[in-house]
């Protein structure tokens, strides 16, 4: 494997960009999760915070610096911060710390390793809010099955967020309708295995370091801590489970609007496994199974299963279960297609698990299904 930059086993201009990207955004979520940031509540009736807000300035600023013709597909949308000068401030100072931080100190990345930006990006020029204000808007390009575009989710686990819970700041490249490239920041997932989870709620943080995850297609996914930037990335790999699957962990989303609770546990039972689900806000579930601290992510639909997946909150976290080994498919085992837009129409639920024993876990995913009355969801293949 090549390794002409300092920092990153793989040597790509997109990768050290991304990283620099995602680690300046989570030093303005980590800032505010210290306090319980407040919220709106966007049409959807999803929250939004000003962390949201920041993240995506920050990483669509950078991305607009070094890769002017990219298009990006992001969450949110800056209308709310015209409307509001005062959250509109609070946004832009956290955007300049972040923007203004010391490349080498945060990522181990040499100013001279970035690649030649399109023009001198200056601080004082993002506290001006309307440059600050159209790179967050940046993140309305449509997506599409060709040429390659971002997608990021800035603060992915909004509500894990506010609880004082897990988050994670997910970008990925996606070229041809497949994440390419994946670079995710989780400032709530202890690094070092001895390293406890804060308590939800504790808003001091982590004990120790977050993690921080990346991954090439067909090159390998790493993790490292968040902090110090001369940490090095290690390779990561989901376990072998080489007990069966019945000695698998599997995770699902806190929230029960968000997947089926009662339909994991009968497909855990299917595969006689005993041991409770882990519950995980945001893709920090992807990014665990990949190293290993889990085995199975499981999302099945709620209810008549209306709701469509959007791709920021799948794109890093797919390609780092990929690359470490996994199979990710929808409820029916079909690959989740990137390609369909801003969202993964073509798809059901989400299903990650060993390459080698993903087709055992989707069988027992479409019988609970069946079970349940929900075989619809599983389109032609039911
Ligand atoms: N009914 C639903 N079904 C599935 N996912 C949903 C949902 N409503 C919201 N979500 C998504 O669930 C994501 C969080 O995932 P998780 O529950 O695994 O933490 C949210 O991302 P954001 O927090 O970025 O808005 C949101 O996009
Ligand atoms: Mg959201
Ligand atoms: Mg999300
Ligand atoms: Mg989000």
């Amino acid at each position: 494997m090549s390794s002409s930059s300092s920092a990153l086993p793989i040597s790509s201009p997109e990768l050290t960009v991304a990283l620099s990207a995602v680690l300046r955004a989570s030093l303005a979520t980590t800032q505010i999760f210290k306090t319980i940031p407040s919220s709106l509540t966007k049409s959807d009736k999803s929250p939004v915070t000003l962390g949201d807000f920041a993240a995506q300035a920050i990483v669509n600023t950078l991305i607009a610096k070094y890769f002017p013709d990219d298009g990006i597909v992001a969450e949110e949308e800056a209308s709310a911060l015209r409307e509001d000068e005062q959250l509109r401030g609070k946004v832009g100072e956290l955007v300049k710390m972040a923007l203004e931080k010391d490349e080498q100190s945060l990522t181990g990345t040499k100013e001279s390793e970035l690649p030649s930006g399109s023009k001198k990006w200056s601080a004082e020029d993002w506290e001006q809010s309307d440059r600050f204000l159209s790179a967050l808007d940046r993140g309305n390009f449509n997506g599409g099955p060709s040429g390659r575009f971002w997608a990021l989710d800035p603060i992915d686990g909004t509500k894990g967020f506010l609880r004082g819970g897990q988050y994670a700041i997910c970008l990925a490249l996606v070229e041809n309708g497949e994440p390419i490239l994946a670079c995710m920041a989780c400032p709530n997932l202890p690094y070092a295995v001895s390293d406890e989870k804060p308590k939800e709620g504790d808003r001091s943080g982590v004990r120790g370091d977050g993690s921080v995850f990346i991954a090439v297609k067909g090159k390998g996914a790493f993790h490292r801590s968040i902090a110090p930037p001369s940490a090095a990335f290690e390779p990561i790999k989901m376990n072998s489970l080489s007990g069966g699957l019945s000695s698998a962990s599997f995770c699902e989303s806190v929230e029960a609007g968000h997947s089926s609770q009662g339909t994991n546990a009968r497909i855990a039972e299917l595969l006689g496994i005993s041991s409770p689900p882990v519950r995980m806000d945001s893709q920090a579930k992807y990014a665990s199974v990949a190293r290993g601290d889990g085995d199975i992510y499981l999302r099945l639909p709620v209810g008549d299963g209306s709701y469509v997946e959007k791709i920021w909150d799948h794109a890093a976290g797919a390609l780092l279960c990929e690359e470490a080994g996994g199979s990710v498919s929808d409820c029916s085992g079909k690959r989740l297609d990137f390609g369909k837009g801003r969202t993964l129409s073509a798809n059901k639920g989400v299903v990650v698990a060993l390459k080698g024993r993903h087709t055992e876990v989707v069988e027992a995913v479409k019988k609970a299904l069946i079970e349940e009355g929900r075989g619809n969801l599983l389109g032609e293949q039911k």
